[in-house]
């Protein structure tokens, strides 16, 4: 048992995910979330689909004998959850994190307690879907997938081992990197993409009021928009913690439509076809580094 009492602030897809993989893989004796008012029908559901043992409103009760506690609210009411846990910090527990963005965590972490405490790991599972909520939580969410952990160089090596270990026994496979090489690295393959799958059917939508275009819609136009029914509060945290990198990446991005439509207002198929030819050929490789 890695942890006695693990408490999950944040009972949604991600936290709920974690709870029901602990649970499944045997890591916490007893499982508890912590949740606002507004929380309850959702923390209710958590507990009578046995994602969590208990639930609590107050967030002293939630935290008594904690051992472990797993922060996964969007990374814009982080800053607002330490706040709420510094009275409470104790020495004798594990904090972690699951938030896309982490740069933001660790400068709100500085700016509530000082310095970033040695007992908090900041982490990030690169694994998801467009659901929320904690009836999409799937106790093998992690499995073969990443975990990218971002510790300072104050961060006890025993609590950054464990989060390690727990992640692992979850099916994870961890990498450690900087924050700040990891907002870069995240900006580009999973911010920007969401990005443009929000805007696209944000123009299209506002372009086409009756919806004839998204009636004759097929397969291409819901695979590239499938994230684009994620949650919106979460991808507007998202983007505004992690401005500094997407600003760039957006001004590149319209360069490239700008190459595209030069090259069809110039009848330029050559071009055109090397460039989506660069771009098969790039995927390809994509899809066989992630087989192998
Ligand atoms: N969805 C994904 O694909 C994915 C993947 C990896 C990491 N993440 C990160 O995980 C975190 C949670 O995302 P999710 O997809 O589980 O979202 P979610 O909406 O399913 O769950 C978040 C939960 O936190 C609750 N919450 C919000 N503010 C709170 C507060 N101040 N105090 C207590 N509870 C609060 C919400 O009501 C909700 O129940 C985010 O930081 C997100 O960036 C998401
Ligand atoms: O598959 C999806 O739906 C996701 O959005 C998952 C995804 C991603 O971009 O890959 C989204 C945000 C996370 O922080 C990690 C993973």
């Amino acid at each position: 048992m890695m942890f006695d009492r693990l408490c999950i602030i944040g009972v949604g897809l991600i936290g709920g995910s974690v709870a029901r993989a602990a649970r499944s893989q045997g890591l916490a004796r007893c499982i508890v979330g912590y949740g606002r008012e507004q929380e309850k029908p959702n923390l209710e559901t958590a507990k009578r689909l046995g994602v969590i043992d208990e639930y609590f409103l107050d967030i002293g009760p939630a935290l008594r004998e904690a051992d472990g506690v797993v922060i996964a609210v969007p990374v814009g009411a982080i800053e607002s959850v330490f706040e709420q846990l510094k009275p409470y910090w104790s020495d004798n527990c594990i904090y972690s994190d699951v938030g896309s963005t982490k740069s933001n965590v660790i400068v709100a972490a500085g700016r509530v307690f000082g310095t970033v405490p040695a007992n908090l790991v900041p982490a990030h599972p690169i694994a998801g879907a467009e659901n929320s909520g904690v009836e999409a939580a799937l106790p093998d969410l992690f499995q073969r997938r990443r975990l990218i952990v971002t510790p300072l160089p104050q961060t006890e090596p025993s609590a950054l081992n464990k989060i390690q270990v727990f992640w692992e026994r979850m099916g994870a496979q961890v990498s450690v990197m900087s924050a700040d090489h990891h907002d870069a690295v995240l900006a580009a393959t999973s911010h920007l993409p969401h990005l443009l799958a929000f805007a696209l059917v944000d123009m299209l939508g506002r372009q086409d009021e009756q919806c004839e275009i998204f009636k004759y819609a097929a397969g291409g136009f819901r695979d590239f928009t499938r994230i684009a029914s994620s949650d919106p509060t979460m991808w507007r945290d998202i983007c505004a913690a992690n401005k500094e990198q997407l600003i760039p990446l957006l001004h590149q991005l319209k360069t490239e439509l700008d190459k595209i439509e030069q090259l069809l207002a110039d009848n330029d198929g050559r071009r055109l076809f090397e460039t989506f030819s660069y771009a098969r050929n790039a995927r390809q490789r994509f899809l066989d580094q992630l087989e192998n």
